[in-house]
C-alpha cells in the first residue's frame, strides 16, 4: 500500500523547494501513482457494492454505505487517511503534481520526461503563461524527441481515436474501425468511472440541521451535476478548436468507417444511433434510407444498445436537473449541445442555435448563431440608431468612407449610454445595447473556449444605400480585408502589425435586420477573390470569427434600404482592454463580483462554464433576458 497522496504530494514540494531534485520527482510519481490506486481502489469497492432491488431506500442507502467503508478500510486503510481535502483533490485535477515535476525532471536532465510532464500540465492548464514559455522552450531544445510532447494522462479513448483518424486519413479502414470500436468501449467505460467516483465523499461547507429530504436533494443534485460534467472530462484536451461532442465525433467516423468497408448493416447501426442526438437531422435520415436500400431494405436495425442506453440515462439525469432549476432554484450548466427542446422546460428555454457550424462555413475558427436576440429586441435596437440619428451632429448619417454609393452611421456603447444619462436617449434601449454585447462577449468565449475575453472596440453602425445612385454600381460597401492584419491578396499573407489593430483577437457581428438589398457577408481565402462562405444578415444572427488572416471578409454592396449591424472586436489581453468599455460598465452598474480572476480560476472557469457561458462563480449579470432565461441554457448544435 503506497503512503497516502496528499502527503507524498506535500513532501514532494517541501523536498522541490529545498532543490531535492531526485527526491521531488520520486515523491511526486508516488503521489500520483497513489492518487490513481485510491481511484482504482474506489471503482472496485463501488462495483462491490452494488444495490439490490426490492428494498426500502434507508436499508439499501444504510447497506451500501456499510459496504463500500469496510471495502475501502480494507484496501486502504482508515479513511482519514486516504481521503483527500478538496483543496488537494483540485490539485490532482489540475494535473499541479506535473508541473512541479516537469522542473525536477529538467533539473535531473532527463528533458524528454520533462517535455511530457509540462504538456500534461500544460494541456489542462492552456492559459498558464509560465507553462506556455516552458514548452515553448522545451521545443526548441536540442535532445527532446517530438514524441515526447504527450499526454502523460490522455485516457486510452482518446490514444485510440487519434490512431483511428490517421489511420482512416490513410485509408487503412479496418484497422481504423476496430480501433474506433475499442475506443468507444473505453469511453463508455470511463464514462462510468468517472460517474460513478461522483457518488464519493464530497465536503459539505456549511452543514446545518435541515430536513432529510432537502439535504438528500441537494446532495442528489450535486452527484447528477458532477456526473453530467464527466462528458467533459473524458473530451479530447487540445486547444485551438471549439470543443466538439467525443461520442458524436466517434460515431461519425465510425459510420463513416462501415460505410466505406461497405458494411451497410453497422453503417445504418451507427447512423440510427447518431440520430439519437439529432432526432430531426435530414442528411442522417438520408444515409439510413440509402444504407437500407444498400442492404435489401433490412428494416429492423435499431441503435447500439449501449448508444441508446448513454443517451436515455442523460436525458433522465437533464430531466431532473432541469426540475431542479425551475423549481428549487439550483444551477445548471448543461455541457451537452444537442439537449432536445422537450426536455428543457419552457420557462428555461433559450433559442440559441448554430445555424452554421465552422465546418459548413468551411473554416475551423468561423461560427454563425442564429436566435441571440429576439425580434422586439432587434427594434428596439435599431429604434436607438434612429433616435441616435436625430439627436446630434456626430451621429448624423455621413457619406461611407468605402463606397460613394452608400452613407454611413456609427454609435458606440458609451456613447449611447451618456446620451442616455442626459435623457436624449431611451435609457433601457442603451442598456440593452451593453448587456447584448456582453451576451455575444460570452458566447464568443464559450464557443472558442477562449480565456477571458475582453472588448477592443464596439459600434452600432447602419450603412444605407443612396437612392437613385445604385445603377451600374460593382464596389463592395466594405472591401475584403481582416481585423487584425494587413492583408496582402497577392504574396496571399496577413501582416499582424501597425497600422492593423493587432490585439484584436475575436471579431462579432450581430446584425439587427434583413431588410435591405445586398450587404451579404462573405469570407474568402487569403487572395481575397476565392469565396469560402457567404450568408445574409437577419435580426438575431451573430457570426464570430477569430480577427486574422484566415477570416478574410466582405460586404456585398448595399443596394437598397438600410442595414444595421453591432459590430464587436475582443482582445485576450486585459491590458489592450477598451477602456470606455469600463466606463460603460459603471454607468450601468454592472458591477464585477467575480473581480479579475487568478490563472487558476480562469482555467477552472473554462472547464466549469455551460453551454451559456456562465461559470458557476460567475456573477456577471445577465444580458438584458430575465435571470432565469439567461441562466438556462443557450444554444444548441445542429449537425
Ligand atoms: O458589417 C459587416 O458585416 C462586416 C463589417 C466589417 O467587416 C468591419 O467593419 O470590419
Ligand atoms: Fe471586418
Amino acid at each position: 500500500l503506497l503512503p497516502p497522496a496528499d502527503l507524498l504530494l506535500w513532501d514532494g514540494i517541501s523536498l522541490f523547494s529545498r532543490g531535492d531534485w531526485s527526491g521531488a520527482r520520486d515523491r511526486l510519481l508516488g503521489a500520483l501513482r497513489s492518487h490513481r490506486e485510491v481511484r482504482g481502489q474506489k471503482l472496485r469497492c463501488g462495483k462491490q457494492c452494488g444495490i439490490q432491488g426490492g428494498k426500502w431506500l434507508e436499508e439499501v442507502v444504510l447497506e451500501r454505505a456499510d459496504c463500500l467503508v469496510s471495502c475501502e478500510r480494507i484496501g486502504l486503510g482508515e479513511p482519514t487517511r486516504y481521503r483527500l481535502t478538496r483543496d488537494t483533490e483540485r490539485n490532482f485535477h489540475r494535473a499541479t503534481p506535473y508541473n512541479y515535476l516537469q522542473v525536477a525532471h529538467y533539473r535531473l536532465e532527463e528533458l524528454n520526461e520533462a517535455a511530457a510532464a509540462a504538456f500534461t500540465f500544460y494541456l489542462r492548464n492552456p492559459h498558464h503563461q509560465q507553462i506556455q514559455d516552458d514548452v515553448i522552450r522545451f521545443r526548441s531544445m536540442k535532445g527532446v524527441r517530438e514524441k515526447s510532447f504527450r499526454d502523460l494522462e490522455e485516457p486510452n479513448h482518446v490514444t485510440l481515436f487519434t490512431q483511428a483518424v490517421s489511420l482512416l486519413s490513410e485509408g487503412k479502414i479496418k484497422s481504423a474501425v476496430g480501433r474506433l470500436e475499442e475506443s468507444l468501449t473505453l469511453f463508455l467505460s470511463a464514462q462510468e468511472d468517472c460517474r460513478s467516483l461522483c457518488e464519493g465523499t464530497q465536503e459539505q461547507e456549511n452543514e446545518v440541521h435541515r430536513d432529510i429530504s432537502e439535504v438528500i436533494a441537494e446532495y442528489y443534485i450535486q452527484v447528477l451535476q458532477c456526473k453530467q460534467r464527466c462528458v467533459l472530462e473524458d473530451s479530447y484536451k487540445g486547444q485551438k478548436h471549439p470543443r466538439e461532442d467525443t461520442m458524436i465525433s466517434l460515431l461519425t467516423l465510425l459510420e463513416e468507417g462501415y460505410a466505406k468497408l461497405e458494411n451497410w448493416e453497422s453503417a445504418n447501426q451507427i447512423a440510427r444511433s447518431l440520430l439519437l442526438f439529432h432526432p430531426q437531422n435530414k442528411t442522417i435520415q438520408e444515409r439510413i434510407y440509402h444504407y437500407k436500400k444498400k442492404s435489401y431494405g433490412q428494416n429492423s436495425i435499431k441503435p447500439r444498445k449501449s448508444v441508446a442506453g448513454y443517451v436515455h440515462r442523460t436525458l433522465e439525469e437533464k430531466k431532473l436537473l432541469y426540475y431542479a432549476m425551475e423549481n428549487l432554484g439550483i444551477s445548471f450548466q448543461d455541457p451537452d449541445f444537442w439537449t432536445p427542446d422537450e426536455i428543457v422546460p419552457e420557462s428555461l428555454r433559450e433559442t440559441v442555435t448554430v445555424a452554421l457550424t465552422p465546418n459548413q462555413m468551411n473554416g475551423t475558427m468561423r461560427v454563425t448563431m442564429d436566435g441571440v436576440i429576439s425580434k422586439e429586441e432587434c427594434k428596439a435596437l435599431l429604434s436607438l440608431t434612429k433616435e441616435a440619428a436625430g439627436s446630434g451632429d456626430v451621429l448624423r448619417w455621413r457619406r461611407s468612407p468605402h463606397t460613394p454609393y452608400e452613407r454611413i452611421q456609427g454609435l458606440g456603447v458609451l456613447r449611447a449610454l451618456q446620451m442616455a444619462s442626459s435623457g436624449a436617449l431611451d435609457s433601457s434601449q442603451a442598456q440593452l445595447y451593453y448587456h447584448t454585447s456582453e451576451r455575444a462577449r460570452v458566447l464568443t468565449q464559450f464557443y472558442f473556449e477562449t480565456k477571458k475575453l475582453h472588448f477592443s472596440y464596439t459600434q452600432l453602425v447602419c450603412q444605407s444605400a443612396i437612392e437613385g445612385e445604385q445603377e451600374g454600381r460593382t464596389d463592395l460597401s466594405h472591401p475584403v480585408q481582416a481585423d487584425n492584419c494587413e492583408l496582402d491578396t497577392e504574396e496571399k499573407e496577413c501582416y499582424r502589425e501597425p497600422p492593423a489593430y493587432v490585439h484584436r483577437d475575436y471579431s462579432g457581428l450581430l446584425y439587427l435586420n434583413e431588410d435591405f438589398q445586398g450587404g451579404d457577408l462573405f469570407f474568402t481565402a487569403m487572395d481575397g477573390t476565392t469565396v469560402t462562405a457567404e450568408l445574409h444578415p437577419s435580426c438575431g444572427r451573430l457570426v464570430l470569427f477569430s480577427s486574422g488572416g484566415e477570416n478574410a471578409h466582405g460586404v456585398r454592396a448595399v443596394t437598397g434600404g438600410k442595414r444595421c449591424a453591432i459590430e464587436m472586436w475582443f482582445t485576450e489581453s486585459a491590458e489592450h482592454a477598451d477602456q470606455e468599455r469600463s466606463r460603460a460598465k459603471a454607468l450601468v452598474g454592472d458591477g464585477d463580483l467575480s473581480q479579475e480572476s487568478s490563472e487558476s480560476e480562469n482555467t477552472k472557469n473554462i472547464r466549469e462554464t455551460g453551454r451559456d457561458g456562465r461559470s458557476a462563480s460567475d456573477s456577471e449579470k445577465p444580458t438584458g433576458r430575465s435571470h432565469r432565461r439567461s441562466s438556462g441554457r443557450s444554444f444548441k448544435d445542429e449537425l
